[in-house]
């Protein structure tokens, strides 16, 4: 449903963006990640069609926003990192303005609202002037006008910016929502951890380029394809280690009283399938803990923490 080829957009000597490429499927959500001034907002603005490429494409649904800006618009709602609200109409008027704006008359007009009012739960502030609106209802206005015409793609740029801890998970609620409703979502953030949860995968950004691509488990593996795993047996830890020593992809084994650990190297799969060994052998295992880094250790595994 996106598309970036070989995207490049440069001002002056700065390459904003700087040769970037990836794919994201349909019902899915993808973190673009990357510190400040890492190109993530000039990306997501050629994808809105608001900034032209310097060489390279961007599709949505199969459409190029060079040269199909127009059906681009009608299946993408974009949702900025810094949006004006009229302050002096309420929630109603300013969903409606933008319904209207998107040509939707009638019927079809009042049923995108109660929609998009009920999805966003700003039914019950309909008639509140925007001025008194909190950061966390107006961010949800914005996502709000972004969906009002159902589109395909949402693309969302630090949405969770200024958020406080509860707004944080209202607004990762809202977007898995999105996504099993079949929607496909680009949300970006320099907060890592707070798109770990939420994306099924992450495009990693610095000075313009894609450093990493994949879930975080894929991105974890490619940079350390080890895990630290840590067992409890309620007896016998010697034993486990000696068993645990005959396995080739089993290495650097400590026991700590009836802990031991060590590193392997696999999959989930062949990780359920020791652990089935271990009961199988007649362990008495009574804890089983794989380490995989947090999104965090491999952002900063990743970046180098450059900017330009
Ligand atoms: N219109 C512009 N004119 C000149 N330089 C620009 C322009 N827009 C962006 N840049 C530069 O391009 C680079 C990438 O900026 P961009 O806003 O895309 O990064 P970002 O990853 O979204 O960062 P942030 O997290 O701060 O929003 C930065 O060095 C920025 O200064």
């Amino acid at each position: 449903m996106i598309e970036l080829r070989r995207l490049h957009r440069f001002f002056g000597v700065t390459r904003a963006v700087n040769d970037i490429s990836f794919e994201v499927a349909r019902g899915e959500v993808f973190g673009y990640i990357g510190p400040n001034g890492a190109g993530k907002t000039t990306s997501m603005r050629i994808l809105a069609t608001l900034e032209l490429p310097t060489y390279g494409d961007a599709m949505v649904d199969g459409f190029s926003c060079i040269n199909d800006p127009d059906r681009v618009r009608r299946r993408l709602g974009f949702m900025p990192d810094y949006f004006g609200t009229y302050s002096d109409v309420n929630c109603y008027e300013y969903l409606d303005f933008f319904a209207r704006s998107y040509g939707l008359i009638g019927r079809e007009r009042h049923r995108a609202l109660q929609r998009t009012m009920a999805f966003t739960g700003l039914d019950i502030l309909a008639e509140k002037p925007i001025r008194g609106l909190s950061k966390g209802m107006k961010q949800r206005l914005c996502l709000g006008r972004a969906m009002i015409h159902d589109p395909a793609v949402l693309i969302l740029d630090e949405p969770a910016n200024g958020l406080d801890p509860r707004a944080r998970i209202e607004l990762r609620e809202m977007i898995r929502q999105l996504a099993a409703d079949g929607k496909t979502v680009l949300v970006s953030s320099h907060i890592l951890t707070e798109l770990a949860e939420m994306c099924d995968r992450v495009g990693i950004v610095e000075r313009g380029q894609l450093l990493a691509v994949g879930s975080v488990e894929e991105i974890q593996k490619q940079q350390q394809p080890h895990r630290e795993v840590r067992i409890r047996v309620l007896e016998g830890s010697a034993l486990v280690a000696n068993f645990l020593g005959t396995k080739p992809d089993v290495s650097a084994i400590r026991t700590v009283g009836e802990e031991i650990r060590f590193s392997h190297i696999g999959d989930r799969a062949s990780e359920a399938q020791l652990l089935k060994e271990l009961v199988l052998a007649g362990f008495q295992v009574a804890e089983f803990v794989s380490e995989v880094k947090s999104l965090e250790d491999v952002f900063l595994a990743v970046t180098k923490g450059a900017v330009q």
